[in-house]
């Protein structure tokens, strides 16, 4: 089913302006009696990647479950496989069926999804927040509250749709603002050409930023840039499972690979992105795709495992909804998220809510009173 959420305000990125989210819920009901729930979720429909919400509804419904009913749910890796023979492309839509599978097994046996990944190896993960209000003052007024809260002290602050130069007086702006009490990173997004991105790499450094992800499109442009610039360099969008994160690694096109589930068509493709990583000496970033509840709790299980975490997560995605779709909200405190611990993901969907929000729900069918009554 797809869900239609508000966004807490606008969240502004170089490829779209999304006024809240769309999360396609996918559920998996085993022979045994065990269900399990998985997501997928885009950022500004087809704006960032070629799946939308609506294609990965119809792609399940249509030509995954053919491939899938009758065969062995408890064999996650082989019934992965099997789908990968039938189904090409659709990572995310893979990521969101692999997430009900590694539920319903971890159900099953009793045990987190982390366990089945590997184990875990840490129970809490930084969280950075993202600043895209579009607006500088705003984002200052916005971090500052993150601090008092005690929820964020990592801030990514999206970049790329204005002149380069006014990006970066905002970047400057808001270090400044927030001093040593808070790290700042930017997300450009590929929005920059190569020799912008090495004019704004070096005034980005002088501002203390500490990370740019993504500034270019190219794998080429990125291997370019790398160790140039005091500030580190991370891949984003250029890593898209493991034949593209060995490639990466091969030319040392990175010095950081943000690791996202979907991106790269599931927890156990992560895993494979993360270990190459680990023997290329490139450091690890947990990703989001602004996932909601259920899909970031699948990315905590999944970096929970990774040996080294050196640049935190950003897996702050439900707190971008103004909508709790979980019957016990996650524990996000201290800077960092907990790591559920129940079997399975460790979350239980608020199935009124989940009805209340579904596309053609509950709340499509109640009629309000008109301004006469
Ligand atoms: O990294 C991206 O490009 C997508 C996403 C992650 C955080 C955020 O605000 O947007
Ligand atoms: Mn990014």
């Amino acid at each position: 089913m797809i869900l239609d959420l508000p966004t807490i305000r606008p969240h502004k990125l170089s490829v779209a302006t999304m006024n809240g989210q769309v999360l396609t819920i996918v559920r998996i009901h085993c022979s045994d009696g065990i269900t399990g729930i998985g997501e997928g979720t885009t950022i500004g429909g087809l704006a960032y990647g070629g799946e939308s919400p609506e294609s990965m509804k119809v792609n399940i419904d249509t030509w995954f479950a053919p491939v899938m009913i009758g065969q062995d749910a408890t064999r996650v890796q082989a019934l992965m496989a099997r789908i990968g023979r039938m189904v090409r492309e659709n990572r995310f839509a893979k990521s969101a069926v692999e997430t009900a599978l590694l539920d319903a097994h971890g159900k099953r046996l009793g045990l987190p999804v982390s366990e089945l990944l590997g184990g875990r190896r840490r129970d809490r993960l930084p969280v950075a927040w993202t600043l895209a209000s579009g607006d500088t003052a705003r984002d200052i007024d916005e971090a500052g509250r993150m601090l008092d809260l005690r929820r964020h002290r990592i801030f990514k602050l999206k970049i790329g749709a204005r002149a380069i130069r006014d990006d970066i007086a905002h970047v400057a702006a808001i270090k400044s603002a927030l001093g040593d009490r808070a790290m700042v990173r930017v997300d450009v997004n590929m929005a920059w050409s190569e020799s912008e991105a090495a004019f704004g790499m070096a005034a980005l450094a002088d501002a203390g930023c500490e990370l740019v992800e993504q500034p270019v499109a190219s794998a080429a442009a990125l291997t370019r840039l790398v160790r140039r610039f005091p500030v580190a360099l991370m891949a984003d969008e250029s890593l898209t499972g493991p034949e593209s994160a060995f490639e990466l690694a091969r030319v040392h096109g990175a010095d950081v690979f943000a690791v996202k589930l979907e991106q790269s068509g599931g927890a156990f493709n992560a895993l494979r992105v993360a270990a190459i990583a680990d023997a290329a000496g490139i450091g690890l970033y947990g990703g989001t795709m602004l996932e909601g509840a259920v899909g970031t709790v699948v990315s905590a299980h999944a970096f929970a495992t990774f040996a080294r975490l050196d640049w935190g997560t950003e897996l702050f995605g439900p707190l971008l909804l103004t909508e709790e779709i979980l019957t016990e909200p996650l524990d996000y405190s201290d800077f960092e998220l907990t790591v559920p611990g129940g079997p399975g993901l460790g979350v239980t969907l608020d199935e009124d809510r989940v009805a209340f929000f579904a596309r053609d729900g509950i709340r499509k069918t109640i009629s309000l009173p008109t301004a006469r009554g």
